[in-house]
């Protein structure tokens, strides 16, 4: 594991932008893992900049979104299709059909899961999986419990997830109760994984992400047990690392 801690915003999005660049530039082709919430923006908003100066194109690449609220039309303000299209691929040369994403409104949720695992299953390996971590050290909507799924799968948010997810509606009780998520098993099947932590509030879970027991308890830590993972961490979320 490849811990890198940074001492500006600026620095850890351009690191983590320039990580996905250089993939895109010797495998144009990349199957790309893509994470919503507010850790990834700013890596975001650094690709679309290198996409305007010409310097990255996304036009082969294949995005998989990892989670999508269930409930929500993709045009919903807070649904992460809306998220993707306007922070990454409303904005580069991706064509729609190489980007995917759960549908939370879908009418059999079980039927959704096998369609996405499927289409994940005929792309092969994710080349790079973009993470961002949960304050209960949920990767993607994988929360803590005592087991953990493999492929998609409907899960139940827990309450400390709504409300740290309360932010992107505009009344908390609006936060959806259940999730379509990528499951831990294709997480961790991905060739390389992009882990970005942000912030004091993240110190302890990085922590024990990164440097405590592997537990299902802390679906993050499963992480240590991947050949390749590369973590991005501002020297706020760094913090209690020993
Ligand atoms: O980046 P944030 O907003 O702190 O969210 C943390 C994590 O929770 C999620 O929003 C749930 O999937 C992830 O996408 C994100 O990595």
């Amino acid at each position: 594991m490849n811990i890198l801690t940074f001492r500006t915003q600026e620095e850890l999005n351009k690191a983590g932008a320039g990580i996905i660049t250089g993939l895109l530039q010797t495998n144009p082709r990349a199957v790309l893992g893509l994470a919503t919430g507010s850790t990834p923006i700013g890596i975001y908003r650094e690709l679309v900049e290198s996409h305007r100066q010409g310097l990255v194109s996304f036009s082969k690449a294949t995005a998989f979104n990892l989670d999508e609220y269930v409930g929500l039309e993709p045009g919903h303000p807070a649904s992460y299709y809306t998220f993707m299209q306007e922070h990454l691929l409303g904005l580069v040369d991706i064509p729609p059909q190489q980007c995917h994403i759960p549908s939370g409104i879908a009418p059999d949720l079980q039927a959704e899961c096998t369609r996405y695992d499927s289409l994940l299953e005929e792309h092969g390996q994710i080349d790079l999986q973009l993470l961002g971590l949960g304050h209960n050290g949920h990767i993607g909507f994988n929360e803590p419990d005592a087991t953990l799924e493999g492929g998609t799968h409907l899960v139940e948010l827990k309450e400390s997830t709504r409300s740290a997810n309360a932010r992107f509606f505009d009344k908390p009780e609006q936060v959806p109760t259940h999730a379509l998520t990528m499951g831990v098993g294709t997480i961790l099947k991905a060739k390389m994984i992009l882990l970005v932590v942000r912030g004091a509030d993240k110190a302890e879970i990085v922590q024990r992400a990164l440097q405590g027991p592997i537990t299902t308890d802390c679906p993050a830590s499963l992480l240590q047990t991947h050949p390749h993972v590369v973590v991005l961490l501002d020297s706020e979320a760094g913090g209690l690392l020993k």
